[in-house]
């Protein structure tokens, strides 16, 4: 089920629940969609999940799981059992940890949609060198391939990549882009970034967009502007 028709997810990176629900108090499910990542749900937990679910928010739930087959796919399937819209895990995890966990999604009478991080935007080339890597674009194709092969909905990448994917991938792939920055915005600890207008023209599915909206003075009012500068695009 589809409540928004928003291509916006705001993380929400906050340090704990009451800044979280102050923003979702101030925004509506039809205007975005909501991430809760690492920090938020260590600090506030399912509960917090649950909550926004309860409000009618598309919840993306991103822990990014690594680890073996199975306890990804435990882990996958509590993830389901609080309503989110969407989960991911790291593509590097390999194969079998990717095809254990959609069986154990696939055979819930509902689920979120699975997708799986290829290389963070944060990362640069001389970075993936470091740990042994080819150049972005490299490692993220070869990434998006294994995680169609293994029959995911999508993956994480920057919005660098997308062109790239959707013609390696096809189109109903889905591309999930944070590193997203308004041309006026500082880059922060991003790497691979892009405007949201060019992201949307070159292909991303979802704009995942957290500090240029939650650290600006006006959040709602910087969602909005996002928005409408999109819709010319999409
Ligand atoms: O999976 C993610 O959401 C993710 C993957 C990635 O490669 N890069 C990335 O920035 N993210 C998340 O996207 C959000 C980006 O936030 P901002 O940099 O503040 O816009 C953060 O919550 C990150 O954890």
């Amino acid at each position: 089920m589809t409540v928004s028709d928003s291509r916006i997810v705001v993380a929400l990176d906050y340090p704990d629940a009451a800044g979280a629900l102050v923003f979702a108090a101030r925004v509506s499910p039809a205007l975005c969609r909501l991430k809760v990542g690492k920090e938020l749900f260590t600090v506030a937990g399912p509960q917090l999940v649950e909550q926004l679910v309860a409000r009618g928010f598309e919840v993306f739930l991103d822990l990014k799981f690594h680890d073996i087959p199975n306890t990804v796919a435990q882990a996958c399937k509590a993830a389901a059992a609080l309503g989110v819209w969407m989960v991911n895990v790291h593509a590097s995890g390999g194969r079998r940890m990717m095809e254990t966990t959609r069986e154990a999604l696939e055979a819930l009478p509902q689920r979120p949609l699975l997708i799986a991080v290829t290389v963070l935007t944060s990362m640069d080339a001389a970075q993936l060198a470091e740990i042994g890597l080819p150049a972005p674009e490299v490692q993220v194709e070869r990434l998006a391939r294994l995680t169609r092969d293994c029959g995911l909905d999508g993956v994480v990448c920057s919005a660098q990549e997308a062109g790239l994917l959707k013609a390696a991938c096809g189109q109903d792939f889905k591309l999930v882009t944070p590193g997203i920055r308004p041309a006026d915005a500082s880059l922060d600890d991003q790497s691979r970034v892009m405007t949201p207008q060019a992201a949307v023209a070159a292909g991303a599915d979802y704009l995942v967009i957290g500090r240029p909206i939650t650290r600006s003075d006006d959040p709602v009012a910087t969602l909005q502007r996002i928005r409408q500068s999109i819709e010319a695009t999409a």
